[in-house]
């Protein structure tokens, strides 16, 4: 690939996560990661306990964009009501679910034997 399109490239990528970043869900993870972060600090991570967390906190954010991408998309393909349209979207809105329920129980893992 050649310099000049790996950099226009870039630029569409970071359009892509500053137009997710105006998304309400966004928002609440964003607030959401904060928390944890914050709560990783003042709770003192261990240096593979960090990787999870990050990572998790990325895959989060990575899903829920890749949501809002296929709502798009349906939005788009779909824009009167359909019940293919409605699976795909819910479909996707599940899978951003099942990820939150399962960051959350590893995350309970991680913190609360050192919280007691
Ligand atoms: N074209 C459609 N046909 C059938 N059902 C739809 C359609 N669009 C949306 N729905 C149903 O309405 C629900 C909410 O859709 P909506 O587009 O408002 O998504 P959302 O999760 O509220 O996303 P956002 O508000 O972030 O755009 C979907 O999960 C789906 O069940």
């Amino acid at each position: 690939m050649d310099g000049r399109k790996f950099i226009r490239s870039f630029g569409y990528a970071c359009e892509g996560i500053v137009t997710a970043c105006k998304e309400q869900n966004f928002l609440s993870h964003l607030v959401s990661a904060m928390i944890v972060l914050i709560a990783g600090y003042f709770t003192g991570l261990s240096r593979i306990e960090w990787i999870i967390v990050l990572l998790l906190i990325a895959l989060m954010f990575a899903l829920e964009m890749m949501n809002t991408a296929i709502e798009r998309v349906v939005d788009l393909a779909s824009p009167d009501i359909h019940p293919l349209a409605k699976q795909a979207k819910d479909i996707a809105a599940g899978a951003v679910l099942v990820f939150a329920v399962f960051s959350a129980i590893i995350g309970l893992l991680i913190f609360l034997p050192k919280w007691i």
